[in-house]
């Protein structure tokens, strides 16, 4: 019989059993959620990962194109790849510094433009202003900025541009006259390029970039002298508000008698290129705009300013103050007056007088961290220079009317104004040795080694050749500084090296607009008009002011402007013509000419835009007419009237 003891096993086992295998289920369950939910999470963290590194893709593309963002350079590298700034690879000199050769490590050769005025804030305005547009331009008739190297404590500012082997259309048309600009195909695709950029610039750009400073000096050739537009230090983006609808004339306010400026205008300036020369001086003439209030006018340094205008100020330093009767515009419009009512040589004098009277420019501060290796300057260099200083003081000292009576009551065209020199160092002179107790009388020796002695000779040494007119010895007198072997501290540049065309800080006298230089506001016809000098210097083959013989009826030819002016009236255009020029296209050359003289109409208004130019010139539209005033039958609507080839 069973007994009691064998009772089946108790319930709870097998209880227990069971509790066990939902538990177990439980945690692989809960395991693996949890599991599935991180990974889901990992996944949706790595996928929003992916989306938002797309999303930034675009400006991280912009980035790793190293084309579009300039290079930083270290100092120490670029001062390797040049021979430590070796004046033997100097390429030129101009407002804002040196230009060297320099080749890369890679083997790359570049060129590469130091600052070489230590705390210049103009020169770090152009260095900022140059890397800030320049690196955003892409264009292929536009000079590529490659890089840089800042070190803004040592004032070290250096821009690296890809390398232009035969440099500037300034170097290469007047200094080396090279053959390869001889044909006439060339002179025409060189201003069909620059007219691109321009347009490329003015249309295509957003916002429109306005150049500044365009010249033959700023226009650089690569090997097959293909031409691109260079130094954007002087460029400007255009602001919205300029964006009116108003023909590009900005906020210029042009009086019936020209005049732009207003009441508290004080223009103008005079300081003589430490090395000009007259065949030199069209480059060599520039207004300096200084926005910052550190440099502002003030009476102890005799600097000027202007309030109208884009920048702050335009202010220059030393010279001659203009009264405020004469506004900038009325002396730059003098110039073709003179050449349209007939050349009567006291006009000529006046204007000539003026116009060299207005030139500014100041002493190159000298940069001793380039200058050490490539030591420009010399002891008679700056002799020279405290001559020209002297010279200039005594010519900022005479007002217009006091020249003028001068003028009327001399008895010897040609002294009135030495005298009045001469005269005026020996009082100078005579007070300093009073002040030093020594009072021995200065003999007429005292003049003997005087800045324009050397004139006087070349003078007398070309009397006997021609009879000359007063203003043909005074314009000679300065060409013959350079003709005479003259030397200055920049002289000692090595002729490869090429001399500053300026020391400019704002645009180029003779490319600048009128209503700009007189203190207006810049816009895209600033550059167009500056491209109407440019087309003619091309055209040409001559500076925009350069006088090249002696008698009167020559000096009619002396402004380049005026004369084609002239021409164009007397319906003889194609006498403008380089006669080194072969394998001419007269229907080409007319075109361009014309171009010229409306991209030169004094309403910037009336100039063609850029985008009419280059259409005109690559033979989509049809040729403009004559700017009316210039025309010798005025025709009866002689503006731009673009017809597509082939179209309507
Ligand atoms: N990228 C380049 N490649 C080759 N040569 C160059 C290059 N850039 C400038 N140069 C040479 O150096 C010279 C000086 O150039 P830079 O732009 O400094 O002055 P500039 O145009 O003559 O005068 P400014 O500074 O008054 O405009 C030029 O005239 C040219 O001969």
């Amino acid at each position: 019989m069973p007994s009691l003891s064998a009772a089946p096993p108790p319930l709870t086992v097998s209880h227990r059993h069971h509790h066990h295998r939902p538990s177990r289920l439980f945690i692989i369950l809960a395991t693996s959620i949890t599991a599935s939910l991180i990974i889901l999470l990992l996944t949706i963290f790595l996928l929003y990962r992916k989306l938002s590194r797309n999303r930034t893709a675009p400006s991280e593309t912009h980035q790793e194109n190293p084309q579009k963002l300039p290079r930083r350079f270290s100092y120490s590298l670029l001062r390797r790849a040049t021979a430590a700034f070796s004046p033997s690879n100097r390429l030129g000199h101009g407002g804002f510094g040196s230009v060297y050769k320099a080749v890369l490590p890679s083997g790359l050769s570049v060129a590469v433009k130091i600052m070489d005025s230590p705390g210049s804030l103009q020169g770090e305005r152009e260095f900022d202003n140059e890397l800030s547009i320049a690196s955003v331009l892409n264009n292929p008739n536009i000079v590529s900025l490659l890089g840089y190297s800042s070190d803004r404590r040592r004032r070290r500012l250096i821009l690296v541009y890809e390398l232009m082997p035969n440099r500037s259309l300034q170097d290469a048309l007047f200094d080396r006259k090279c053959p390869e600009l001889m044909p006439w195909r060339k002179r025409f695709e060189i201003s069909l390029s620059v007219a691109s950029a321009l347009q490329y610039l003015h249309h295509i750009c957003n916002p429109p970039v306005i150049h500044g400073d365009i010249k033959p000096s700023n226009i650089l050739l690569n090997a097959d002298f293909e031409a691109k537009i260079g130094d954007f230090g002087l460029a400007r983006l255009k602001s919205e508000e300029e964006d009116g609808d108003d023909g590009g004339r900005g906020r210029e306010i042009i009086g019936d008698n020209g005049s732009i400026l207003e009441e508290n205008e004080s223009v103008l300036i005079s300081e003589f290129e430490e090395n000009v020369g007259m065949d030199r001086l069209p480059d060599s003439c520039v207004v300096t705009v200084l926005d910052s209030p550190e440099m502002v006018a003030t009476p102890a340094t005799d600097k000027v300013s202007l309030s109208e205008g884009n920048f702050d100020r335009i202010s220059v330093e030393g010279g001659m103050e203009r009264k405020k009767g004469g506004s900038g515009r009325d002396w730059w419009w003098k110039q073709e007056t003179s050449a349209i009512d007939g050349l009567e040589s006291g006009r000529v004098k006046d204007y000539v007088m003026e116009w060299i009277g207005n030139e500014i420019s100041k002493d190159r501060p000298k940069n001793e961290w380039v200058e050490s290796k490539s030591s420009i300057a010399s002891s008679s260099g700056k002799m020279e220079q405290k001559k020209q200083k002297r010279r200039l003081e005594w010519w900022a000292s005479l007002d217009e009317g006091r020249m003028r009576k001068r003028e009327k009551n001399r008895k010897k065209p040609r002294e009135w104004w030495k005298e009045e020199f001469c005269e005026e160092l020996v009082r100078k002179k005579k007070k300093k040795k009073n002040n030093n107790n020594n009072n021995k009388e200065l003999s007429s020796s005292s003049c003997r080694d005087l800045w324009w002695q050397r004139d006087e000779d070349s003078i007398n040494e070309r009397k006997t050749k021609k009879k000359k007119s007063s203003i043909d010895w005074w314009l000679d007198g300065l060409s013959g500084d350079v003709r005479n072997g003259r030397r200055n501290s920049l002289d000692e540049i090595p002729k490869s090296g090429g001399i500053s065309s300026t020391p400019s800080m704002r645009g180029t006298v003779c490319y600048i607009a009128p209503e700009y230089g007189g203190g207006g506001q810049i816009s895209e016809k600033c550059d167009v008009y500056s491209f109407g000098v440019l087309l003619l210097v091309l055209v040409s083959g001559r500076r925009p002011l350069q006088v090249m013989a002696s008698p009167i009826s020559e000096f009619e030819r002396a402004n380049l402007i005026s004369w084609a002016r002239q021409l164009a009236r007397n319906g003889k255009l194609l006498d403008l013509v380089d006669p080194s020029i072969h394998s001419l296209d007269k229907e080409q050359a007319s075109v361009c000419i014309t171009i010229a003289l409306q991209c030169l109409q004094r309403s910037a208004s009336k100039r063609p835009s850029m985008k009419e130019i280059v259409a005109v010139l690559s033979g989509e539209a049809e040729a403009p007419h004559l700017p009316f005033e210039f025309s010798p039958s005025p025709p009866s609507n002689f503006l731009f009237k673009s017809q597509r080839k082939g179209g309507e």
